[in-house]
């Protein structure tokens, strides 16, 4: 039975950037694209970052009882949506997956494919450090963002609190203050089935 390796952490904690290089040095790792009404984002393409739905298509989904895990986050932009979807995508018994999300829905996917199933991988780095590192990369945009960037630091407070970190289980971390030795921690664990 394969495993679904479950990437989480807070805001800029480093979580695409580690996942796409995961992604380079173990191949065989399948991924699982999610679902979000939130707008496309500049160099974004449907089906690669998620796929991209409206409002109407997420509640056809709940209606075809087909909602693995949703949330719903208030952004300064208003409400969007985020969903895992059962659409096919996994398949257990052949492989093994790759994916990054949220304790929220990290405890969606254990209940629909059971704990014994998810690894989650919590990254985790200083939060001054951290947030630094949002501020970085909301600079480099065409336009910067600086209030959703500030609603999500503040989130992430609560909704990556010990209590729910604890709540979910979630023991292991791995800090990304060095990419390189945090890297080899992650690739290492995976190919030793460390878990
Ligand atoms: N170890 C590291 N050292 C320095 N900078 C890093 C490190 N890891 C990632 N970064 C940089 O930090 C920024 C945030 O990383 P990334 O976008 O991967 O975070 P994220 O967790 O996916 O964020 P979000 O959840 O907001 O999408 C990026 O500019 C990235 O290049
Ligand atoms: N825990 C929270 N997660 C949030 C919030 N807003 C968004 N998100 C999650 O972040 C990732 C990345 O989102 P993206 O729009 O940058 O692709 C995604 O998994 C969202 O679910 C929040 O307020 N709290």
């Amino acid at each position: 039975m394969g495993k679904i390796y479950y990437m989480m952490g807070k805001s800029s904690s480093g979580k695409d950037t580690l996942y796409k290089e995961v992604l380079k040095a173990l191949p065989k790792l399948k991924t699982l694209v999610l679902y979000t009404t939130r707008p496309i984002r500049e160099g974004e393409q449907e089906g690669i970052e998620y796929h991209f739905v409206t409002d109407e298509e997420l509640e056809r989904f709940e209606k075809a009882g087909k909602i693995i895990e949703e949330r719903t986050y208030d952004t300064v932009y208003g409400a969007w949506k985020y969903a895992t979807i059962e659409d096919g995508q996994i398949n257990l018994a052949a492989y093994d997956y790759l994916v990054i999300g949220t304790l929220e829905s990290y405890a969606g996917m254990k209940k629909c494919y059971g704990a014994e199933n998810l690894v989650p991988i919590y990254i985790e780095v200083e939060d001054g450090e951290r947030l630094s590192r949002a501020l970085s990369r909301e600079r480099q945009q065409e336009q910067p963002k600086y209030e959703e960037m500030c609603r999500r630091f503040l989130a992430d407070q609560k909704d990556f609190s010990e209590e729910n970190l604890e709540e979910a289980g979630i023991v292991r971390r791995y800090y990304n203050d060095d990419k390189v030795q945090c890297l080899e921690k992650i690739i290492g664990e995976i190919q030793n089935g460390k878990f």
